[in-house]
C-alpha cells in the first residue's frame, strides 16, 4: 500500500528530514502493552516509527486483555477481552497507521529465547512494564547487549522516564528501590489492630495455606521471625497452628469444609490466643465467633423471592458495608467455590480480578476484624488494599508515553545523547515536569559495573576446565575466584571440589543463563551470558 504523500508531513516538519529518517529506520522493542504501552504504541506509529522497510516496532506482552483494562488502555475494546494484549495493540495501531512494520509477541520477556543476541537486534528498548522483576531483567539484558533503553513508570498522578546507557548513565538498579512495607509476623497472626492487618492475614496467610502452593515458605517465615527476636513462645504456637491448617487443607474437598475452617480459625485459635494472657494485658482481647450462632441467623433469613431477587440493602454491591452475617455467608460460599476448584497440580493464587479469591479474602478478613473489634471493610476497600491498587490515571500514562517518545528522539539525534534527561512528572508543584541531567553510573552498582561477555559453552566442558581456561586464561583472574549461577555459588578457589569434574550443563548452566565470576582483586566482576 502506497504511503499517502502527506502522511508524515507534520512529523517531517517538526523533526526535520534527518531525524525523521532515523525515526523511520530504527528498530525498537516495546516491552509491555498496558497503560503506558498502549499510549506509546499509538504515539510511535503516528510519529513514523517502523515506517521504512528497515525500521520496525516489536511489541511484547505476556498478558491477555481484562475488562478492567478498558478504562485506560485505549487500543482495546470490549470485544477484545481475553485476547493477547500485544496482538490486539498491533491490530489497532495498524488502523491508526497501516504503513508501519509492527510485530507482536504474546510472551514473557524473561523467557530464555529473548537472549542477549535478541536484545542486540534492536537499536533501543522502551519499557512500559508494571513490575520490578521484569524491569530489572530488561535493564540487565540491555546492559549485557549494550543496547540503550528507556525505563518508565507511573503511579497515580506521578510518573518518571529514565534513559539508560551502559557506562554512560545510571542504570535502573544503580539506586536501591524502596522495599514494600511488611508487618511483623506476630502482628498479622496474633495481634491485628487494623483492617489492613486482617486483610494481609487473609490474603497472605490463610488463603495460601488453604488453597495455594503447599511449600516451606511459612516455616522459613517463622524461623526468620524467631531470629528477629519476635516472641518465641508465640512462634511455637504458630507452628502448631500451621500444622493443624495443613491437616484441614487435606479435607477441603469433603463435605463441611467451611465449618471446619471457620471453627479452627475463628473459634479454636481465638480461644488459644486468649490463653496467652500477657498478650492482652495492654491490648483489647479478641472474642471467638460461633458458627452455630451465625448459622441460626442465616437459616432465619427469608428465602429469595420467586423472581430470584431477595430484598437487597441499598448501595452498590462493592461499596456496601458488610455486616458480620454478610461476611459469614460470603465465607461459606467462597470456601465452597474455591474447594471445587482445588487441583493439586495447579494451586490457586490470589488475584484481585478473580471473584472467588477476592470474596474469600473479603469474608475472611472481615470475620477476623469482627473477632478483634476492628471495623469491617467494603469489598471495594479490600480489593484496593489486597490488590495493591494505586488508581491508574490515563492522563499520567499518556503524558509519560509522550515523554518516552520525546526522549527516544533525543536518543536518536546523536549517539552522545546531549539532550536526553531524566524526567519526573509530579503534582502539586508549579511545574508539571522536573528534569535533571542523566547521572553517571553508581560505581558500586552490582548490575552495570560489570563486564558482560557472551560465551558459547562446549557441551562437555567441566567447571574445573572453565575456571582454568576461561577465567584464569582468557579473563586473567588469577587469585581467589568465585563462580555463581544466579545467587547460587558453585565454585570458590580451594572449595566446592565436588563440582570441579562436573560439566557446566550438569550444574545448571544453560543457554540464556549468566555465569558470574568475581575475584579478590579490584577487577570488575564478569558475567558471561551463555548463548
Ligand atoms: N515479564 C513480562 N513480560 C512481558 N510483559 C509483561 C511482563 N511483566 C509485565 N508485563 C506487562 O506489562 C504491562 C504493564 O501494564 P500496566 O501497568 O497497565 O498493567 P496492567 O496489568 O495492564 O494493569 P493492572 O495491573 O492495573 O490490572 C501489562 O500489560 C503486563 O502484562
Ligand atoms: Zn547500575
Amino acid at each position: 500500500m502506497a504511503v499517502p504523500a502527506n502522511r508524515y508531513a507534520c512529523s517531517k516538519a517538526i523533526l526535520g528530514e534527518d531525524l525523521f529518517n532515523k525515526v523511520q529506520n530504527s528498530r525498537v522493542l516495546v516491552v509491555g502493552a498496558g497503560g503506558i504501552g498502549c499510549e506509546l504504541i499509538k504515539n510511535m506509529v503516528m510519529t513514523g516509527f517502523g515506517g521504512s522497510s528497515t525500521g520496525s516496532i516489536e511489541v511484547l506482552d505476556l498478558d491477555t486483555i481484562d475488562l478492567s483494562n478498558l478504562n485506560r488502555q485505549f487500543l482495546f475494546q470490549k470485544q477484545h477481552v481475553k485476547r493477547p494484549k500485544a496482538v490486539v495493540a498491533r491490530e489497532t495501531a495498524l488502523k491508526f497507521n497501516p504503513h508501519v512494520n509492527i510485530t507482536a509477541l504474546h510472551r514473557n520477556i524473561k523467557d530464555a529465547e529473548f537472549s542477549v543476541d535478541y536484545f542486540k537486534s534492536f537499536d533501543f528498548v522502551l519499557n512500559a512494564l508494571d513490575n520490578l522483576d521484569a524491569r530489572r531483567h530488561v535493564n540487565k539484558m540491555c546492559l549485557a547487549a549494550s543496547v540503550p533503553s528507556i525505563e518508565s513508570g507511573t503511579s497515580g498522578y506521578v510518573g518518571q522516564v529514565q534513559p539508560i546507557k551502559k557506562d554512560v548513565t545510571e542504570c535502573f538498579d544503580c539506586q536501591p528501590k524502596p522495599v514494600p512495607k511488611t508487618f511483623a509476623v506476630c502482628t498479622i497472626r496474633s495481634t491485628p489492630s487494623t483492617a489492613h492487618h486482617c486483610i494481609a492475614w487473609a490474603k497472605s496467610y490463610l488463603f495460601p495455606q488453604l488453597f495455594g502452593t503447599d511449600d516451606d515458605a511459612e516455616e522459613q517465615e517463622l524461623n526468620d521471625a524467631e531470629k528477629n527476636g519476635e516472641n518465641a513462645d508465640e512462634i511455637q504456637e504458630l507452628r502448631k497452628e500451621a500444622a493443624a491448617i495443613k491437616e484441614l487443607r487435606a479435607t477441603l474437598v469433603q463435605e463441611g469444609a467451611a465449618k471446619r475452617v471457620f471453627d479452627k480459625v475463628y473459634t479454636t485459635d481465638i480461644h488459644r490466643l486468649l490463653k496467652m494472657e500477657d498478650m492482652w494485658r495492654h491490648r483489647k482481647p479478641p472474642h471467638p465467633l460461633s458458627f452455630e450462632q451465625l448459622e441460626t441467623w442465616a437459616l432465619q433469613q427469608p428465602a429469595p423471592a420467586v423472581n430470584g431477587e431477595a430484598e437487597k440493602p441499598q448501595g452498590i454491591k462493592d461499596q456496601r458495608k458488610l455486616s458480620l452475617e454478610d461476611s459469614f455467608e460470603l465465607f461459606l460460599s467462597s470456601v465452597d467455590r474455591l474447594s471445587k476448584r482445588i487441583d493439586p497440580s495447579s494451586p490457586l493464587s490470589f488475584d484481585k480480578d478473580d471473584d472467588d479469591t477476592l470474596d474469600f479474602v473479603v469474608a475472611a478478613a472481615n470475620l477476623r476484624a469482627s473477632a478483634f473489634d476492628i471495623e469491617s471493610q467494603t469489598r471495594f476497600q479490600v480489593k484496593e488494599y489486597a490488590g495493591n491498587i494505586i488508581p491508574a490515571i490515563a492522563t499520567t500514562n499518556a503524558i509519560v508515553a509522550g515523554v518516552l517518545v520525546n526522549q527516544s528522539l533525543h536518543l536518536l539525534r546523536t549517539s552522545t545523547w546531549p539532550l536526553a534527561k531524566m524526567v519526573w512528572l509530579s503534582r502539586g508543584s508549579h511545574k508539571v515536569f522536573s528534569l535533571s541531567s542523566l547521572p553517571t553510573p553508581n560505581p558500586h552498582c552490582s548490575v552495570c559495573r560489570v563486564v558482560y561477555l557472551p560465551i558459547k559453552l562446549r557441551e562437555d566442558i567441566t567447571l574445573g576446565e572453565f575456571v582454568k581456561k576461561v577465567v584464569g586464561g582468557e579473563v586473567g583472574f588469577e587469585d581467589h575466584v568465585t563462580v555463581s549461577l544466579g545467587s547460587k555459588m558453585l565454585w570458590e578457589t580451594e572449595d566446592f571440589e565436588d563440582n570441579e569434574e562436573k560439566t557446566m550443563s550438569e550444574l545448571g548452566f544453560k543457554e540464556g543463563a549468566f555465569v558470574t565470576v568475581v575475584d579478590d582483586d579490584d577487577h570488575y566482576p564478569v558475567e558471561f551470558s551463555i548463548g
